[in-house]
């Protein structure tokens, strides 16, 4: 990993391109196969009942739940195991792309498999939107959409790359976004055609005592 990393922005969105290398790639697949083996990727349904196409688990304290009752964090994956720590691999990705912020307390794991894909939609669960969000890209190729604070209007489109680095902060920390398709068989670093894509976040809002004064 770079110590000062490069990065080109679109729409405020902070692309850190090439940031892994192939062996630091493999070395966090492997991270990520072994805390699946602690917590098995859900098939996580929408409000309405619909299973969305992309598998998810997570690590850190907090984990993503997308099931009938909503969205929403829980300290548990649904067996009643705890998360998985967060892997130091992750940890320090998100330490040199946002070294100001607080620590990560959630890393949600999605695989997509081909044909998945993710809708437009905004990441506003947290408690503090001061603190970005980091996506780091593993496997094939995915064709990232970029929004706008309100839905609709016009978009942008990015090809994220297995390695990439992707940071949603400040002015861009409530974007729109989606995943339209990824491309299979662009990338070997999975076994099969597919793309993991690691989305960390701080979950809670600030506590008083770190509150500065107004
Ligand atoms: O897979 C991606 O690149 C984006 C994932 C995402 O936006 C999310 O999980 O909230
Ligand atoms: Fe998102």
């Amino acid at each position: 990993m770079n110590t000062e990393p490069d990065f080109r922005e679109v729409r405020g969105v902070r692309l850190f391109d090439g940031m892994l290398d192939p062996a630091a790639q493999a070395a966090m697949v492997a991270d990520i196969r072994a805390l699946a083996r602690t917590a098995p990727f859900l098939v996580p349904v929408t409000r309405r009942g619909q299973e969305m196409s992309v598998r998810m688990t997570s690590a850190g304290t907090f984990g993503w739940i997308p099931d009938r009752r909503g969205y929403r964090y829980e300290r548990r994956h649904p067996s009643g195991v705890e998360w998985p720590p967060i892997p130091p691999s992750v940890l320090a990705v998100w330490r040199a792309v946002a070294p100001d912020a607080r620590s990560p307390e959630s890393c949600l794991v999605n695989w997509y498999a081909p044909g998945a894909r993710m809708g437009m939609h905004q990441d506003r669960d947290e408690g503090d939107f001061d603190q970005p969000v980091v996506s780091i890209s593993l496997g094939d190729d995915a064709l990232f959409r970029i929004g706008n604070e309100a839905r609709g209007g016009r978009t942008e489109s990015v090809w994220l790359r297995s390695g990439d680095v992707m940071v949603l902060g400040g002015e861009a920390r409530l974007l729109h976004h989606g995943v339209d398709r990824i491309a299979p068989g662009t990338s070997t670093l999975l076994e099969a055609p597919g793309r993991i894509n690691l989305t960390l976040r701080v979950v809670t809002g600030q506590s008083p005592m770190e509150q500065q004064p107004e």
